[in-house]
């Protein structure tokens, strides 16, 4: 199949090919107002050797977790720079002929680097509609993989991963602090030190009839927490109180959302988030979503210590095999996380 990028380049798009033409997706968005602010964390009072600063830090992460599932990092310490050759070495990936990127073209999501356009999928009346996206991704934790080409595409990831492993874990600590546990429960629990850790690039294409096609269709993300980059161009909506946000990233921040592992952890205090990809007809958006999970063996339950005084409200999981559940589920069917609670 044509990656989406070449299907826009080899013809004169006036209007959306029927296979991307997405079932109602109508339900208008709203940008966050001033009542419905979202959440900013200062990643640097984590660090802070004033109790109250880190009181009020771990408060927010709170707040942030059980009322939205998404916040917006900012003082995160990882370099603009870094990000930059990320977004460039990208382009260039995309760029690249369609031979060399079918190479690594492949459904089977346990090979450890894939690429993908217009992913399938089924809606409710059975039809296959496309995404408007094409996709890489591969494995960078606990084995590394990356494509080798372009040639600074690995070191690149490979700083990237490592950077965003250490946020990932002080995050987790707070958070951990924030749900009354040990401060390195959720590390030693999830055993962070083999965790999962993804990379994927989406580069979404300017679209002729945005409002009739997505980007990717509302899910929630399987893992712990995710974190998402943008070259500069919004797409991003997340789901809050019923209504749908979409979101503006301040300079230099990373855009975080909780996933399944950590709704199913917290024993259903801080839900994942549902969050979809609308796209535009002015220009191309890459998002790079980095999805953190725990190691491929754990088995996920909820907190031990969060169950003194309340039931578990999910069963246990293994966690690799919840992701291949998820991967073949199909829209129109009950969610794995929906088939594991218990009341
Ligand atoms: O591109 C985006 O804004 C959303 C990406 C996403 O949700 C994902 O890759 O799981
Ligand atoms: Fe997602």
């Amino acid at each position: 199949m044509p990656s989406v990028k070449t299907l826009v380049q080899s013809r004169d798009l006036k209007s959306l090919p029927s296979d991307y033409a997405h079932f109602s997706n109508s339900d208008k968005s709203t940008v966050a107002g001033p009542e419905d602010s979202l959440p900013v964390i200062d990643f640097s009072l984590l660090s802070s050797t004033n109790p109250d600063e880190r009181a009020k830090v771990i408060e927010d992460l709170r707040k942030a977790c059980e009322e939205w599932g998404f916040f917006m990092l900012v003082n995160h310490g990882i370099p603009e720079n870094l990000i930059n050759g990320l977004f460039n070495v990208c382009n260039e990936f995309f760029d690249m002929a369609e031979e060399e990127k079918l190479k690594f073209e492949t459904t089977n999501p346990r090979f450890p680097v894939m690429v993908r356009s217009g992913s399938t999928t089924c809606d409710v009346s059975n039809q296959k509609v496309l995404f408007w996206r094409d996709y890489l991704r591969f494995f960078v934790h606990p084995e590394f993989y990356c494509p080798d080409k372009p040639i600074e595409f690995s070191d690149l990831v490979l700083e990237y991963s490592q950077r965003t492993r250490d946020v990932n874990r002080k995050l987790l600590q707070g958070i951990s602090q924030s749900l009354g546990l040990e401060e390195d429960y959720i590390e030693k629990a999830m055993d962070l030190k083999s965790g999962t850790q993804i990379f994927a690039a989406n580069y979404y294409p300017p679209c002729p009839q945005p409002e009739s096609a997505i980007g990717i269709p509302p899910h929630t993300d399987h893992g712990l927490l995710t974190f998402l980059i943008q070259n500069g161009v919004g797409g991003l909506e997340i789901q809050h109180k019923g209504k749908w946000f979409y979101v503006n990233a301040l300079p230099n921040s990373i855009f975080i959302n909780t996933g399944d592992q950590l709704e199913i952890l917290s024993n259903g205090k801080y839900k994942s988030v549902w969050h979809r990809a609308v796209v535009n007809n002015k220009k191309t958006r890459i998002s790079l979503v980095i999805p953190n999970g725990p190691s491929p063996d754990t088995i996920v339950s909820p907190a031990a210590p969060l169950l003194r005084e309340t039931p578990a409200a999910y069963a246990p999981m293994n966690y690799m095999e919840y992701v291949n559940v998820q991967r073949t589920t199909r829209l129109n069917e009950k969610p794995i996380l929906d088939r594991l609670k218990l009341y």
